[in-house]
């Protein structure tokens, strides 16, 4: 029975990691993953990059999720309290692993060769075994990827990490301002996924919205948005764009119900978009069936009013107006900033 071990600090996780993380556990019976992780150092290494510090919980998730399928794997975690790179005590370190694995190491694994005579001194028992040092397979280094953000590097995050760095853009507005449109034009665009506005569905299933909706309604429509939010996540490319959010639904429950309610509210607190497009009524007016409030002084107002409540939220978003090209191309460059 081989036991063998791999430790990393995976910050990020790259595809150069599962290559080595596989190989390896091709090569024994048992492989332990090792994460190794200080919060100081772990910070210090974020510092004044693309990435910022991503927590062990965090990396260890990805590790689980990564090797979940892999019987002969397992990942443990160790803490150490080193404040920088060069603090590390590798001594220190290599007992914490020895006890944590409880029980001979015949194989070290790494794709460092000046980790060789560390690893002599630290376990002179094990085999170290290099897994292309050399770089050539997998060209990729989590320094590299800290350094130079992880989007030019996408085609190195592994599925599991990716969602992890997905930005979210959400496009607002008022009945018929074009923001279903753009929103599906921007996900063709970048290639990527669209979370489509959950209340529509709701109200296709009821037949129309207008003196239907009750106020539970609501809350529906903001939980199936969310959950329609993280399953768009996790297959997006780089970028998700999602049409309306909760604040929206809030704003509807009150256009459609006269009620404020305060589980909307909640659920607007826990969002973390990344860029927020709020788009101006001053497209045409388009009757779908579903849409209550066409005449052109109250789309103005009901716009004024979602202006109020997403200033009185704090929210920052951008506006978005002109004509549908105009639109577009204002939206673009709004998201490429995000994803340089
Ligand atoms: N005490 C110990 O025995 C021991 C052993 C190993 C690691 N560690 C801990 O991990 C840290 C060092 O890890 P790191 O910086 O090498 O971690 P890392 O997260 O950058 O890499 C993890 C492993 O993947 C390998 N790897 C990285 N890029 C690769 C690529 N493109 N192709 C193939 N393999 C690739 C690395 O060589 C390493 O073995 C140390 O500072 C320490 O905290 C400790």
């Amino acid at each position: 029975m081989t036991v063998g071990f791999i430790g990393g600090k995976f910050l990020p996780l790259h595809l150069g990691h599962v290559y080595s993380i596989t190989k390896a556990a091709c090569m024994v019976d048992e492989l332990f993953v090792i994460l190794s992780h200080s919060e100081k150092r772990d910070r210090s290494l974020c510092d004044n990059s693309k990435v910022d510090y991503i927590s062990a919980q965090v990396r260890l998730r990805w590790l689980s999720q990564l090797t979940k399928d892999m019987e002969n794997v397992h990942v443990l975690s160790i803490k150490d309290e080193a404040e920088n790179e060069e603090e590390y005590d590798w001594a220190q370190g290599g007992m914490a692993i020895r006890n944590t694995i409880g029980k001979p190491i015949d194989i070290v694994f790494s794709s460092e060769t000046a980790y060789t005579p560390i690893f002599k001194q630290i376990y002179p028992n094990s085999e170290h075994i290099l897994l292309d040092e050399t770089r050539r397979k997998i060209p990729i280094s989590a320094t590299r990827i800290r350094k130079e953000g992880p989007f030019i590097h996408w085609n190195y995050i592994p599925d599991v990490v990716k969602p992890y760095f997905v930005k979210k853009i959400v496009i607002v507005g008022t009945e018929s301002c074009g923001k279903s449109t753009l929103t599906r034009y921007l996900a063709k665009l970048f290639n990527t996924t669209v979370v489509e506005e959950y209340g529509r569905m709701v109200c296709d299933e009821l037949g129309g919205c207008d003196g239907l909706l009750l106020p539970e309604d609501f809350q529906r429509i903001a939980y199936g948005h969310k959950l329609l939010e993280h399953q768009a996540i996790q297959k997006a490319n780089k970028v998700v764009f999602i049409d309306t959010e909760a604040m929206i639904t809030q704003y509807y429950s009150k256009l459609y119900c006269n009620q404020e309610q305060k589980v909307l509210d909640e659920i607007g607190d826990l969002q973390d978009y990344d860029l927020w497009l709020l788009l101006e009524p001053d497209v045409k007016w388009v009757d779908d069936g579903l849409r209550v409030h066409g005449e052109q002084t109250i789309r103005e107002n009901n716009h004024l009013e979602l202006k109020r409540m997403l200033d009185r939220k704090g929210i920052l978003y951008q506006e978005i107006k002109g004509n549908y090209y105009e639109r577009l191309d204002r939206a673009i460059k709004l998201v490429n900033t995000l994803v340089s």
